[in-house]
């Protein structure tokens, strides 16, 4: 599957905030999105994923246009910045929502087999996060959008979370931002900074010094 996403135009009280933005993401793949605070990264994850309306937008699968919001759609999941699971839903009910796997879960991430029966409300900020971003990955979706799935995340946990990635990415296309460069720029198969309003493809990783995203000398 090819998700392209074109032609964004977003305005906020008459500021600019997307104009210019081509994204091309596809199955086996994972796409990177980096940028500076406040460039659009979320707004153009949610534009995409259809919680956000823009001025114009096109999102095409394997060059059809798609016209219903993709969250309409069982083709694409979203992991926003925020929580978004409720305090008083048990864990395990999210699981059985999200049709994914305690058992595998709990394979791969043993010290949580404890909270099967905790409400989301119990569990520290990045444990919550960790199970979202697992239920995010795992649901039956082709489109993924990661919404800075690394922050407040420990390590070890990020690692897990990369190995998870790099595996559902075989069957899925997997769109993902954050602010660890380092860890986005490892896990992606191409990258884009959006700067300006706009898209651009980074062919060589010096240009985002370049592009003034780093600091001159960063990259080594
Ligand atoms: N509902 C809104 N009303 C007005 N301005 C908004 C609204 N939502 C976002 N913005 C503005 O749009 C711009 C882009 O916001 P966005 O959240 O997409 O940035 P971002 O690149 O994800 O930033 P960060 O990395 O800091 O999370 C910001 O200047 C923000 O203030």
């Amino acid at each position: 599957m090819i998700l392209e996403i074109d032609n964004i135009e977003l305005y906020f009280d008459n500021k600019t905030i997307l104009n210019g933005v081509y994204l091309k993401a596809e199955t086996g793949k994972i796409t990177g999105i980096l940028g500076s605070n406040g460039c659009g990264k979320s707004c153009l994850l949610n534009i995409a994923f259809g919680n956000l309306s823009a001025k114009y937008k096109l999102i095409r699968i394997n060059s059809t246009p798609i016209l219903k919001p993709l969250y309409k759609t069982k083709l694409a999941s979203y992991l926003p910045q925020h929580h978004f699971i409720p305090n008083r839903m048990k864990i395990k009910t999210a699981f059985n929502l999200f049709g994914v796997d305690w058992d595998m879960f709990i394979k791969k991430f043993e010290t949580f087999a404890l909270y099967k029966n905790f409400y989301f409300n119990r569990l520290s900020g990045g444990e919550r996060r960790i199970i979202e971003i697992y239920l995010i990955l795992k649901c039956q979706r082709g489109i993924v959008f990661l919404d800075e799935p690394f922050s407040h995340v420990a390590p070890l946990y990020i690692e897990k979370i990369k190995a998870l990635i790099e595996e559902e990415k075989q069957k899925k296309a997997i769109i993902i931002t954050d602010h660890m460069y380092e860890h986005i720029i490892s896990s992606s198969d191409s990258i884009y900074l959006l700067k300006n309003g706009c898209t651009k493809l980074i062919d060589n990783l010096t240009d985002l010094e370049d592009y003034k995203y780093l600091s001159m000398g960063t990259l080594g």
